[in-house]
């Protein structure tokens, strides 16, 4: 039997996104912690109420270790707002790791950065095997969108649906917040492909290790010819070179030179951390 409002009660409220508001919830029947996003679809077309069906389906068949499980779906009609229930992430997102840090003059453990950076690839691999017949979810990759669990194991999310529900123009949306992770290929208007989540992940794990993103300008013509140029100060010196080299080759320019997701997870030393976690 499908699941209601009153299966749960509200713990508390996280946080708001662009859609609408997330809370921490209690399900009734068993106490689990659960999370869930409440967005109002009132002011939408049937077009955007489509398209967010679509994504709701495509969200249920993600399941993979490290990207947010979805758990059930509630619809409201009375206050037109739909809730959906996901898998709670107690460890907070990686932003507000980076903003800890950065407070208190400290730099992220090598060993947390590689097991982000192999975790996070894993969970794209999946999203982009997901292309048969199915729209690659490209994900908005930042620090806010990744999340962590009580081991520290990353979980992917927020993905699909704040692109869905940025139901004000394209316009608006693009000039909402300053893309910092925004790759050489969109910045000339090319086509989003696979190689642009890579640019992303770069930029999310480069800002991991200098608390601040690779390129970075105070308005967004200047960040689109940094981002074209592709010169970055090398991470802290205290990180291995074989971190700093891979991280190099993920923000490559040339879209053609840089490194597929499957090319990441199959680079030696990516091979030898994984050896070492399992
Ligand atoms: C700076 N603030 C906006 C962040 C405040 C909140 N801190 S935080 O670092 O996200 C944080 C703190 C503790 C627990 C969790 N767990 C969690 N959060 C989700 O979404 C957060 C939401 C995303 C959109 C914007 C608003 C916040 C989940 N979605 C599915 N499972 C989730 N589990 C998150």
């Amino acid at each position: 039997p499908a699941c209601t409002l009153d299966d749960f009660e509200i713990v508390c409220t996280i946080g708001s996104g662009s859609y609408g508001t997330c809370k921490k919830v209690r399900r009734k029947k068993d106490r689990k912690i659960l999370a869930w996003k409440e967005m109002d679809y009132g002011s939408m077309t049937e077009s955007e109420k489509q398209m967010l069906v679509s994504e709701v389906n495509l969200l249920r068949e993600l399941k993979h270790p490290h990207i947010v499980r979805y758990h059930d779906r509630i619809i409201d009609r009375s206050k037109t707002t739909i809730y959906i229930i996901m898998e709670y992430c107690d460890g907070g997102d990686l932003a507000s790791i980076i903003s800890r840090n950065k407070k208190k003059g400290t730099y992220v453990d090598e060993d947390f950065v590689w097991k982000i950076l192999i975790q996070m690839t894993s969970a794209l691999e999946e999203c982009h095997r997901r292309k048969d017949g199915k729209a690659v979810l490209h994900r908005d990759l930042k620090p806010a969108n990744v999340f962590l669990d009580s081991d520290n194991n990353v979980k992917l999310g927020d993905f699909g649906l704040a692109r869905v529900l940025h139901h004000e123009t394209s316009f608006a949306r693009t000039y909402v917040g300053t893309p910092y992770y925004m790759s050489p290929e969109l910045v000339n208007n090319m086509s989003y492909n696979e190689k642009s989540d890579v640019w992303a992940m770069g930029c999310m794990l480069y800002e991991l290790c200098a608390l601040h993103p690779p390129f970075i300008a105070t308005n967004q013509s200047e960040l689109n010819k940094k981002i074209c140029l592709g010169e970055f100060k090398r991470i802290p010196s205290q990180y291995s070179e074989h971190l700093n080299a891979l991280l190099a080759k993920m923000l490559r320019v040339d879209v053609h030179k840089r490194p597929s997701i499957k090319d990441v997870l199959s680079e030696p030393i990516v091979l030898k951390k994984q050896s070492s976690f399992e």
